[in-house]
């Protein structure tokens, strides 16, 4: 009897297959907001390359690939502060940050999806919430210089209706605004809004613009355990995702 109940509140509340919600299910929205590094694309090995490659020019080490995954997540201004430090926290001097950054634009825009591969779950996930009628945004840290051509390399650039990059709004993930700007893009309130990420930058922003935030478990998380996150539930893919997703609300 015990066990019968318990396996009816576990799926009501989608605890299956992987998945781990905190709120009923389905979960009711007019529009969905993707994350890009991380949650649709393991980008991790060209964004290292580009990161080590600046350090080889500027006569400095290279770092564990580990180290400079967990660097990633605030855009490329911050992962040029920590590559050039090699401290999470680090700042790097303004002269030496620039000379970075040229570096890094130059070799990052020659090998940008060379080596990244699109998740499993992703073209599938993203073709059921289209499918189901709700709208799709992409919000990223990523420049918007790189965005663009990554999502047409890996085919994934018709599925937005709005994209907001790095480089779309004042401030960046984790502040709210990125977030907001999408919504008011879409039309649709930040309360019809789901977000989807794999970082504390993800969860934090949809935290402070009031909307619901899932989250994957096999991004990048700045070193951090990504079941700690304040979000509504980890997803193991976006097709799980997508199957209690339903428009509406
Ligand atoms: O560019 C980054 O640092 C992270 O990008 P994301 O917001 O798509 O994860
Ligand atoms: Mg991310």
């Amino acid at each position: 009897m015990l066990h019968h109940l318990k396996n009816a509140i576990q799926r009501a509340l989608g605890q299956t297959q992987g998945l781990s919600l905190r709120l009923p299910t389905p979960l009711y929205a007019q529009a969905v907001l993707l994350d890009l590094d991380g949650t649709l694309v393991d980008s991790a090995p060209d964004l290292v390359a580009a990161a080590n490659s600046v350090r080889i020019e500027l006569g400095l080490p290279t770092l564990p690939f580990d180290t400079v995954v967990n660097y990633v997540g605030k855009g490329a201004e911050s992962l040029l502060h920590r590559t050039l430090t090699g401290d999470l926290a680090g700042r790097a001097e303004p002269a030496l940050l620039a000379r970075g950054m040229a570096i890094f634009a130059r070799v990052y825009s020659e090998i940008n999806g060379d080596q990244t591969t699109v998740y499993p779950g992703v073209r599938a996930g993203l073709d059921a919430l289209l499918a189901e009628g709700l709208k799709l945004a992409l919000v990223t840290n990523k420049p918007a210089q790189f965005t663009e051509p990554l999502l047409l390399k890996k085919s994934l650039l018709n599925y937005f209706d709005v994209i907001v990059t790095g480089n779309s709004c004042a401030h960046k993930k984790p502040h709210p605004e990125p977030l907001l700007f999408a919504c008011q893009e879409l039309g649709v309130a930040p309360t019809a809004a789901i977000a989807i990420g794999d970082s504390l930058n993800d969860a934090q922003a949809a935290r402070a613009a009031n909307m619901r935030v899932l989250a994957v478990p096999y991004g990048y998380n700045e070193g951090q355990d990504t079941r700690q996150l304040d979000v509504d539930g980890i997803v193991p893919n976006l097709l799980q995702a997508a199957q209690v997703i339903r428009l509406g609300g």
